[in-house]
């Protein structure tokens, strides 16, 4: 058995950031980490790449070869992820450093492998791709889950924040897959100067600034689990009357499937990092099996 979480969202997210900083928690923390880079676009990494669809193919040689432009290329290599041997090379991989932990019998054989997806919305919600490469591993016995992210400064504008729900939703329709939102960068909620401004207005003792985070996060926690009536007097505030009826439908949408919820994630704390892997690890069952199996195995026993 083994894991994966796909890490998905709009361009400037905070995707590669998180991956770096989950990728040093999982090394701090002595467990094992594969990173999967599977962005045909990316330039560097700030940490081990196992395999790289970049040795298969790359952005700049698709655009310079066959003259496409950068989104059009960036289609037509994605395209490359249905190729066996770029499943195979990735599968093959995995299974190579999954014998190595099992026979050595370590604790940390349970493996998370991290597949690092390309931040166009258009590539799982226009091609079918990402979904038959999902499908793909879970023939060969992975547990995936989609780990969806939005920047919190979307909070701050109703319509861009309804727009991210409903990238979500279509995220999580397209891949039928166990899904988690993220709403990332929120230690810049904390430094928010607008919020930090209006609440010093109220009283001068809210200046200290644990106070203005927790005021904050309050703030924040109806975006989080996001209710229909707050979003819909929201939209109808800041929108024309005459999308009254299109504000009501959008609210009602992000209530009836109840599935649009945040965790939210500040890269400065160990414990926000900790708390948001848990919540992975939960969806995808992460190491339920692997007591089990160390037990089987112990030469001991
Ligand atoms: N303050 C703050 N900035 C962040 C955080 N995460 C990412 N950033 C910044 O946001 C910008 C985009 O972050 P990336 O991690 O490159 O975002 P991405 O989703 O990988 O972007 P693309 O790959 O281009 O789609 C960078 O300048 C980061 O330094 C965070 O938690 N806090
Ligand atoms: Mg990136």
């Amino acid at each position: 058995m083994g894991y994966a979480q796909l890490v998905i969202g709009p361009a400037g997210s905070g995707k590669s950031t998180y991956c770096s900083s989950l990728y040093q928690h999982c090394e701090t923390v002595g467990r094992t980490i594969h990173m999967v880079n599977l962005d045909p676009a990316a330039e560097h990494f700030s940490y081990p790449v196992s395999t790289d669809i970049r040795e298969l193919i790359s952005l700049d040689d698709v655009m310079e070869e066959l003259g496409m432009g950068p989104n059009g290329g960036l289609i037509y290599c994605m395209d490359c992820m249905e190729y066996p041997l770029f499943l195979k090379k990735t599968i093959g991989t995995l299974k190579t450093i999954w014998m190595i932990g099992w026979m050595s019998n370590w604790r940390v054989i349970w493996m998370m492998t991290i597949l690092c997806l390309i931040a166009q919305i258009e590539l799982f919600t226009h091609v079918p791709v990402l979904r038959n490469f999902v499908e793909h591993l879970k023939r060969k016995n992975f547990n995936v889950c989609a780990v969806y992210f939005l920047d919190s400064q979307f909070v701050s504008d109703v319509t861009k924040y309804i727009s991210g729900c409903m990238a979500s939703l279509s995220a999580m329709i397209q891949l039928e897959l166990p899904h988690i939102n993220i709403l990332s960068k929120m230690d810049l909620v904390a430094n928010k100067k607008d919020v930090e401004e209006y609440v010093y207005f109220i009283s001068p003792l809210f200046k200290d600034s644990t106070i203005l985070l927790c005021i904050n996060l309050l703030m924040f926690s109806r975006y989080l689990n996001p209710e229909a009536q707050v979003l819909l007097s929201q939209l109808n505030r800041q929108m024309a009357p005459k999308f009254g009826k299109l504000n009501k439908s959008l609210a009602e949408l992000v209530d009836d499937y109840s599935m649009v919820n945040f965790i939210p994630l500040d890269l400065r704390k160990e414990s926000s990092i900790q708390y948001v892997l848990s919540h992975i690890d939960n969806c995808i069952q992460y190491g339920e099996d692997a007591d089990v199996k160390v037990r089987d195995f112990d030469p001991e026993d």
